[in-house]
């Protein structure tokens, strides 16, 4: 992501109060703690990641959020509202598709949206027509709906959660049965749609390669704890720098003695080497002056996945 956009999303951070904020959130069922005290928020303009293993406990901490289960313990707000003391205001504030949407097949896309419309308070026509163009649905919103992919279906569902001009977007496993091109298309709305409506989203997923493009933040639940909450940034870290070229061993030596740097050879004609970033044009100007040939170097990142792996590591991974 760009350094100033970044930069601003921090600072909106700062000086913003979450739209979404959960405070020692806790579930138990029969006993059995599910939801072992969870804290995390949500900040408007930004897309929030739900990460975690199959039974981490997302749907349930997503259902406590917008009141189809209660928590035993703790506290939620949503747009600053209590959903124990003053729910119906903290669910106007909250859009949300968690199982499928709801959405008549019979009619189309329009009717769908009038529809709703007709059952809210202060939804204009021209709030409707937004909402499509927002959704990029304009050329097939007067087909019925069952003619629709499951993509444009999802579309749908995101313009009927938002017609009340909710702060907060949740959304549960949004990419499931989606193709890549339609999975391509869904990020680019969802982060349009933050952008544009000033919206916090949440997205609980187990796609970690689309967590990765899609969020700003992310939070990683696991057995009913979040165990890390992290900028998508700091993820990806440097994991050494690979080296493909001609003679790893003398290389090693090379880079060992002269750069102070640890050495790894993957192959004959690989090494992944541990050194400072600032240090790579004088390395490759030395491998050259000694006649080693390169063939190739590029930066090593870890990634969401890996970090994934390591903090859930013995549980159920999909
Ligand atoms: N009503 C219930 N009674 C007993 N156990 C429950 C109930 N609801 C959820 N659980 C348990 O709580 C844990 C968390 O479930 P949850 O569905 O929230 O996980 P999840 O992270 O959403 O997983 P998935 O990705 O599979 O949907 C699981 O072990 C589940 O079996």
């Amino acid at each position: 992501m760009d350094q100033d956009i970044k930069k601003e999303k921090n600072k909106r951070r700062e000086n913003k109060d979450p739209v979404l904020e959960l405070s020692n959130v806790k579930k138990t069922i029969r006993k059995k703690g599910i939801i072992k005290g969870i804290d995390l928020s949500v900040y408007a303009g930004e897309v929030f990641g739900f990460l975690g293993p199959n039974g981490a406990g997302k749907t349930t901490t997503l259902r406590m959020i917008v009141g189809l289960i209660r928590m035993t313990e703790g506290e939620i707000k949503i747009g600053g509202y209590s959903v124990k003391k003053d729910f119906v205001k903290a669910m106007e504030n909250v859009g949300c598709i968690i199982e499928n949407p709801e959405m008549y097949d019979y009619l189309s896309g329009w009717e769908n949206l009038k529809v709703l419309a007709s059952m809210e308070r202060g939804i204009t026509k021209d709030r409707i027509k937004e909402m499509v163009s927002l959704v990029g649905l304009e050329k097939r919103i007067d087909d019925k709906v069952y003619t629709y992919s499951l993509g444009m279906k999802q579309r749908l569902g995101i313009a009927q959660a938002l017609m009340k001009r909710p702060k907060l977007l949740i959304l549960d496993e949004p990419t499931n049965g989606l193709d890549p091109s339609g999975i391509s298309e869904f990020r680019h709305l969802i982060r349009s749609l933050a952008e544009k409506e000033n919206l916090g989203v949440l997205v609980s997923s187990h796609i970690l390669g689309e967590m990765e493009m899609l969020t700003d933040r992310v939070a990683i639940i696991r057995q009913g704890s979040i165990v890390k909450v992290t900028s998508v940034d700091e993820i990806i870290k440097e994991k050494g720098i690979t080296y493909r070229l001609a003679d790893p061993l003398k290389a090693k030596s090379l880079i060992e003695t002269e750069f102070n740097g640890q050495v790894q050879i993957r192959d004959d004609e690989e090494l992944v080497a541990f050194v400072k970033e600032e240090d790579v044009p004088a390395i490759n100007q030395r491998l050259f002056s000694k006649g080693i040939p390169l063939y190739y170097v590029a930066k090593n990142q870890k990634s969401l996945e890996d970090l994934f792996l390591e903090l859930t590591a013995g549980d159920e991974i999909v």
